[in-house]
């Protein structure tokens, strides 16, 4: 189908209007700054599973008196070699002590690899992570070697442990108990020295319960477990953790000192942050591309409501901060082939909402002609022909 509208534009379009009360940026000035070339990843998306940006943390902040228990015990598991389970709500960064584990461990040095469990179907994950021979299976033209042998000597790490289907999980307690891989349409196993990681954010015990996890995978995971507090819980972390992330990014973005001003430290620290440090560095990302004379101030934090993460949560998106991300989201699962017409109906839909249910005021927003706007509305079911 025609496009009126191009991709680029229509995110920046997007985003300005989900913030056009605060952000005081014209599409033109964001286009031009996503235009430089070393702005141009902090668009970038990763993938399906990751539709935020973040940097890799070059240094931990752990301040918070939860978080130097956790530490300390972090510090006492990761040289034994055990399995270990990470219990965490997203975001609350399960795979930097993942890694942490990996890194005080005889490990360091050889591979970390992080996989998540949620990123296949189930009929890839086989093969993603025991790898298969050529000829395995009608498409596999060559063989591969999964991703147990490509970490071998070092450390996996399981996200989203729960998500992996019942019949992977025996065959994974078997690679635990063995201490060996069978590559799909293999006939002799292949020896392998690695140590799990993995991580859930729900109760796996409740998953055992309903029968979609194994209770024996579940106790052989659990011996060596993490729980990782929520931000709202460690509020020591909260301030330590927003100075850095100032740091990182302002570095990134090449501005001077940025100093964080005690209304903003106020509504940092009041915040419930239900989206935890993702969310935190998202927020301060985004309050540095729009602060003004090296001073962050409280209006250039732009915080969701608990509430509106609540009912997010109870209509079954948690996970998705924001109208964008969630945009983006459906635009990813549905695939690139209606990418264009997948973000040409929320942009439309969106700054129809905006201008109060207005078609004229929304195609002068949209500069489309209002026929386009009116046509589409009825596409997608918004308005009635009869109008
Ligand atoms: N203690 C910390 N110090 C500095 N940065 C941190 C810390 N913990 C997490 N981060 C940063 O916060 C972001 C989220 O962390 P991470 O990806 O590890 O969370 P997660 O719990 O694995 O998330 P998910 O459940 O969504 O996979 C990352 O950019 C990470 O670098």
């Amino acid at each position: 189908m025609g496009t009126e509208i191009s991709v680029p534009q229509a995110i920046i379009l997007l985003m300005n209007i989900m913030d056009n009360d605060h952000m005081g940026f014209t599409p033109q000035e964001l286009e031009s700054f996503y235009a430089q070339e070393e702005n141009m990843n902090l668009l970038t998306l990763p993938n399906s599973q990751s539709l935020t940006t973040s940097i890799r943390a070059t240094a931990q902040v752990f301040e918070d008196p939860k978080s130097l228990a956790l530490l300390a015990r972090i510090q006492k598991i990761a040289p034994s070699d055990a399995n270990v389970l990470i219990i965490g709500e997203t975001g609350t960064g399960k795979e930097l002590i993942a890694r942490h584990v990996h890194d005080l461990s005889h490990r360091k040095g050889k591979p970390f690899v992080a996989v998540n469990c949620g990123a296949f179907s189930e009929n890839l994950v086989e093969s993603e992570l025991f790898g298969h021979e050529k000829g395995a299976f009608t498409g596999a033209f060559a063989a591969k070697t999964g991703w147990f042998e490509a970490a071998n000597g070092g450390t996996i790490f399981l996200d989203e442990i729960g998500d992996l289907p019942l019949s992977i999980q025996v065959k994974l307690l078997r690679v635990l108990q063995e201490r060996e891989v069978v590559r799909l349409g293999a006939r002799k196993p292949t020896p392998i020295d690695v140590r799990l990681v993995a991580a859930t954010n729900v109760r796996l015990e409740e998953a055992v319960l309903a029968g979609n996890f194994r209770e024996d995978l579940f106790y052989r995971l659990r011996v060596a477990h993490l729980e990782i507090p929520t931000l709202r819980d460690r509020p020591g972390d909260i301030l330590p953790l927003a100075e850095y992330f100032v740091g990182e990014y302002r570095r990134r973005l090449g501005y001077g000192q940025i100093e964080i001003d005690e209304d903003a430290q106020r509504k940092l620290l009041s915040h419930a942050w239900p989206g935890n440090i993702r969310e935190l560095e998202n927020a301060i990302h985004h309050a540095l591309l729009i602060c003004k004379a090296n001073r962050l101030r409280s209006e250039d934090l732009q915080l969701s409501s608990i509430q509106l993460h609540r009912a997010r949560q109870e209509s079954g998106h948690a996970s998705l901060g924001d109208p964008l991300q969630q945009a983006l989201h459906q635009l990813f699962e549905a695939g690139h082939s209606s990418l264009y017409e997948h973000i040409e109906d929320t942009v439309i839909r969106t700054a129809y909402h905006y201008c109060h249910n207005n078609q004229v005021q929304t195609a002068r927003l949209l500069g489309v002609s209002r026929n386009i706007v009116r046509a589409r509305l009825i596409k997608m079911g918004a308005i009635s022909a009869l109008k």
